[in-house]
């Protein structure tokens, strides 16, 4: 276990004295860590697998520390979660007073005032002037399927288009949004009917310009399906499990603008995009456009689940009274939670905070690329940033590499996750609270395992 920690400077505090370090005590994982995988074993479906051998104990500004106490630089937020920071300050303040106050009463039965103020923060904070309204529930499949729900009432139309490469969740309907059948879909079926398919912009992979994968979209949209039969095009504005998919300029655009002439719902699932990760506060505001309807999840409530639908009034309004809710929908604590991790965005400027992480991420591995051709692609924005490796003969995608990078990193004491169509890429989202010199010893640690694959 050769530990080669860049730095050289005293390592910085976080709150509670979590020093922000790299410190690996035992191997990855630990004696304890160990002793837990053989419980999880023995007592959690197979099936939900992890990607980490350790478990976690602590965690905040970087680093998570492990039940054997080492402490590992964390570039992957919990999948884009805990953009505030695990256990942030204000966060962890605002949920301490709620629990003692109360813990659940069900809006749909005794509403409270936290509910409110987070559906007029999303209607303040989301793209567009116009008049908003906002539904909260649990998990972000949960939002997009009453995303859905709330585009059919509206339109009385039933068919929704999403994309190649896309991600929308693990339920039902959501699965069959979802493109990828490995792990996510196969076997599940039959999923849910009048979903279909379009190819989407990947100008890595398909060398077109926004507006000609828009016609070829648009083309396919009006042919097989037809507006008239048309609820909503759902879409991530940057694709996340699929691959960081960043669509060519004026492919988005073009889409809300074909979407809004033909009575066509536009929905932008921002769930892994949204609050600050991509530099701007959502992902739809880089090319100025504005959706009918956006879901929100993950970096919402800092680690608090939380999801929502916000969307112009005479849309979210169309369902009948009682259409729509759920028992933990807007969960007290995860209200309060929101309304601090919101704070937290503005406060602390984190939207420039992700601008700058991804400008470190950018240059260090376009760097990179420049002496290593197995890197085909390095993009993204903000702190979502993805590198695409492949065979450089054939540009063909190289999985097993990534596996190798990813599992490498993780033994030296570095979190960092995969995703992709083909899994060759290699995702960085790291907690907007991450200091520069951890986020250097992070990247420093994914390069010297990509030099020793
Ligand atoms: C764009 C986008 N929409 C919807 C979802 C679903 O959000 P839930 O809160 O996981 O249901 C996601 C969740 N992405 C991480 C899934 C991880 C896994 O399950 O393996 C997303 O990224």
């Amino acid at each position: 276990m050769s530990i080669d920690t860049a730095t050289t400077t005293a390592p910085t505090l976080d709150r509670d004295g979590l020093v922000q370090e790299r410190r690996l005590v035992t191997e990855i994982p630990g004696p304890v860590s160990r002793e837990l995988m053989a419980r999880k074993l023995a007592a959690v479906s197979s099936a939900v697998g992890t990607t980490m051998p350790v478990f976690a104990a602590r965690a905040g500004g970087g680093v998570v520390v492990d039940v054997d106490g080492n402490s590992l630089i964390d570039l992957g937020s919990g999948i884009a979660v805990t953009g505030v920071g695990n256990s942030a300050p204000r966060v962890v303040a605002a949920v301490q007073q709620q629990v003692a106050d109360f813990t659940h009463t069900c809006f749909m039965v005794t509403p409270y005032d936290s509910y409110v103020a987070v559906a007029e923060a999303l209607n303040r904070l989301t793209p567009g002037d116009h008049d908003k309204r906002s539904a909260l529930f649990n998990s972000g499949a949960e939002a997009v399927e009453n995303a859905v729900k709330i585009a059919r009432s509206y339109t009385k139309k039933q068919a929704v288009v999403a994309f190649d490469h896309a991600y929308h969740g693990r339920t039902n309907l959501t699965m069959a949004l979802t493109a990828k059948s490995m792990p996510y879909k196969s076997g599940f079926g039959p999923f849910a009917s009048e979903i279909y398919r379009a190819p989407m912009s990947y100008p890595f992979r398909d060398g077109l310009s926004g507006p000609e994968a828009a016609k070829r979209a648009i083309s396919l949209i009006e042919k097989q399906i037809g507006a008239d039969n048309l609820a909503a095009i759902i879409i991530e504005p940057i694709q996340g499990e699929g691959g960081f998919v960043v669509p060519a300029e004026g492919f988005l655009p073009a889409l809300v603008e074909w979407a809004s002439e033909n009575g066509v719902v536009f929905i932008a699932d921002e769930v892994q995009t949204g609050f600050a990760r991509t530099g701007d506060m959502f992902a739809s505001e880089h090319e100025g456009i504005v959706p009918d309807l956006v879901v929100t999840a993950k970096g919402i409530a800092g680690g608090l689940p939380l999801s929502a639908v916000t969307g112009r009034a005479e849309i979210m309004d169309a369902p009948h009274a009682g259409g729509l809710g759920g028992t933990y929908g807007g969960n007290p604590l995860a209200c309060v939670a929101a309304l601090a991790a919101i704070e937290t965005y503005e406060a602390d400027d984190l939207v420039s905070r992700a601008r700058a992480i991804g400008e470190t991420i950018v240059s260090r591995f376009r760097d990179a690329a420049a002496s290593d051709a197995r890197i085909g692609d390095v993009r993204g924005r903000g702190a979502m940033i993805a590198v695409e490796f492949v065979d450089p003969e054939t540009n063909e995608p190289d999985a097993a590499l990534t596996g190798r990078i990813a599992k490498a990193a993780h033994a030296e004491g570095v979190i960092v996750l995969t995703c992709g169509t083909y899994g060759n890429i290699i995702r960085f989202l790291p907690p907007l609270t991450i200091p520069d010199a951890l986020l250097d010893e992070g990247i420093d640690v994914v390069l010297q395992a990509l030099a020793a694959s």
